[in-house]
């Protein structure tokens, strides 16, 4: 059993899916999530679930081409939202990734912050396979996250397998882990620092990162002008720069919940 596409549609609004909490772990103050999947499987997700495809993408409800068209238009919808809100959810998320993921796997973690693998992770933009152009978020946003044009194109039409050593050295993931075991505790690490630090100031850096990623740098300095002429007045900013020169650690600065 992985994560499929279908779990997670379950309910659009993936952190309060109660099937799809089961796979993330929340860090103290829940400043910053991990996404996994159920421990025992052998795989982080091997994609849209091809038994229960056929009702959903095959066989749309509809009286004619308009209504057919119009009913698949919101399936897609649906799907898409389902990984868009990884991106929009204002809290990091680091997805620790073990043995495969395939087609809808590559949407999943393309949408989360950080990414993490085990040294037997590998990956498959799988959709041509299946006689698809994927349209949850891969052609959209892997380009973005691994930078070689080429390299997208090429593992976006032959679906090669890319093993984690070339994910590492493409940028897909940032780090390669021997086992599950290092893995999670790794993650574990990173999203414990993460959370010791200003909510204010982690979540307005991955809003700003996301909003830079899509538009010019001229409109990206803009917005972050006026993200900050607010944000600048938080308390955090004192607590921290304080905490900085009196050589604390921030495990000592309790800040507001967000
Ligand atoms: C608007 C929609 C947008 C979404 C689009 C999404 C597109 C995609 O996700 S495309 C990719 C679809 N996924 C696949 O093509 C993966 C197919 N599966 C495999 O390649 C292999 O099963 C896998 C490498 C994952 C594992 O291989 P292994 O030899 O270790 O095990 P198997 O015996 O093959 O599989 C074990 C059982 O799992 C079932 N299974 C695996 N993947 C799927 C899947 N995606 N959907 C349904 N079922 C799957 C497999 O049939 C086996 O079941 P059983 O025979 O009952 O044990």
């Amino acid at each position: 059993m992985a994560l499929s596409i279908q779990t997670l549609c379950r309910d659009t609004h993936i952190f309060n899916s109660g099937a799809v909490r089961k796979a993330f772990v929340k860090i103290p103050r829940l400043h910053t999530y991990i996404l996994y999947a159920i421990y025992k499987c052998n795989n982080l997700c091997t994609g849209i679930d091809l038994m229960s495809m056929a009702s959903d993408i095959l066989q749309p409800e509809g009286d004619d081409t308009a209504r057919i068209s119009w009913n698949l238009r919101r399936v897609i919808t649906q799907y898409q939202e389902t990984f868009s809100v990884i991106e929009k959810c204002p809290k990091p998320v680091i997805v620790a990734i073990h043995g495969a993921c395939i087609g809808a796997g590559v949407d999943l973690i393309t949408a989360c912050d950080i990414r993490l693998c085990t040294q037997d992770a590998w990956f498959q933009v799988k959709e041509v396979d299946i006689g698809l152009a994927a349209d949850v978020g891969t052609l959209q946003r892997l380009p973005s996250v691994i930078g070689s044009r080429s390299l997208v194109n090429e593992l976006a039409f032959t679906a090669r397998k890319m093993y984690a050593d070339e994910a590492k050295s493409c940028g897909l993931v940032s780090r390669v882990f021997p086992d599950k075991e290092t893995m999670m505790a790794g993650a574990l690490e990173m999203a414990g620092d993460i959370s010791r630090k200003s909510p204010v100031a982690v979540q307005g850096t991955k809003i700003n990162l996301i909003y830079s990623r899509d538009h010019s740098v001229p409109e990206a300095l803009n917005y972050i002008n006026t993200w900050n002429m607010s944000m600048l007045q938080t308390q955090d900013l004192m607590k921290s720069a304080q905490a900085a020169m009196e050589k604390k650690n921030l495990k000592e600065v309790t800040f507001s919940k967000l």
